[in-house]
């Protein structure tokens, strides 16, 4: 019997849930107040580029006003720092973040740090981060709240199941495993000095997979019919985009599955409009 494995298309949610945020944006103007969104931009990679290019487009499409601030890649810590203190203060910005990475010369912690809690849309500061693992957070994470806004929409429960999570980074790793735990998934972080890697991720219900080597996970590191999230961003030996995960080796194997493209990026730039949105709603409750 051949059971088809179900795609995660995370390009499509993100689509519909886009008209859901867009009434909400509608609500929201009509009390007076429009959400803002700023992203600062430092120096000229080119992938970054895109992604930004990608936040504008879908903030815009939403109504939020998108503000790019763009520096020059050797752009002084003080002057970053210095424009973080401006949008802290700034009362039309809901929510802005940096876009990482910036260059070697700028103390990535350092900037992090200045940006204020309550305006964090990426969920990156300690205060957010400490909020997130004591079950109250001020914010989340993008890429990780993504991860789950699309398993809402697909129906997963995570509770009681065996999540294993490859990957430790503060960006994808850490998150996603307190937002699984908050909802009383069993939670397992493996990184790259953890010892009989196949045994533990071929126990999971849940694989999420975030280390950035294309097609690193094949059919061999993974339970039959587990749910696989792919949040690599890889290119292949023909410089084809891929994923951590080898899509064709894993595809019949799996029960569910996201692509790459098209699966947990776009839920990425969602979460982070999703959050402005929810940050202004605040502003206009009082
Ligand atoms: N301040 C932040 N910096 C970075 C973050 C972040 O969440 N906050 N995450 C990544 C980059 N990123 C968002 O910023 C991001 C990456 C990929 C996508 C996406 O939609 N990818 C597409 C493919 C795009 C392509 O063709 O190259 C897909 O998967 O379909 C969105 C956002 C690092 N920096």
């Amino acid at each position: 019997m051949v059971i088809s494995m179900k795609l995660l298309e995370g390009k499509k949610v993100a689509a519909a849930l886009d008209e859901t945020m867009t009434q909400r944006v509608a609500e929201l103007k009509k009390k007076g107040v429009t959400p803002g969104l700023a992203v600062i931009l430092v120096g000229d990679n080119s992938a970054s580029a895109v992604y930004v290019r990608n936040k504008k487009r879908r903030a815009e499409k939403l109504g939020i006003n998108f503000q790019l601030i763009h520096f020059e890649k050797t752009v002084s810590e003080a002057e970053l720092l210095s424009k973080i203190d401006e949008l802290n203060n700034d009362q039309a910005v809901d929510g802005f973040i940096v876009q990482l990475p910036v260059p070697d010369h700028i103390d990535e912690d350092k900037v992090i740090e200045a940006i204020d809690p309550h305006k964090d849309v990426d969920g990156f500061t300690p205060i957010s981060v400490g909020n997130l693992w004591i079950g109250t957070p001020l914010t989340k994470p993008a890429t990780a709240s993504g991860i789950l806004m699309m398993l809402d929409h697909y129906n997963v429960d995570l509770d009681g199941k065996n999540v294993v999570i490859v990957g430790r980074s503060n960006i994808v790793g850490k998150p996603t495993a307190a937002l699984m735990l908050d909802r009383n998934a069993t939670v397992t972080i493996t990184h790259s000095h953890t010892k009989n890697l196949k045994e533990i991720t071929s126990k999971a219900d849940v694989l999420v997979v975030a280390i950035g080597k294309a097609k690193f996970i094949t059919q061999d590191y993974v339970k039959d019919q587990a749910i696989v999230i792919d949040v690599g961003m890889d290119r292949d030996e023909n410089g084809k985009l891929c994923g951590d995960v080898d899509f064709e080796d894993v595809k019949d194997k799996a029960a569910m599955m996201t692509p790459v493209p098209g699966g947990v990026g776009p839920m990425t730039i969602t979460a982070l409009v999703d959050q402005v949105i929810e940050l202004a709603e605040g502003r206009a409750n009082g």
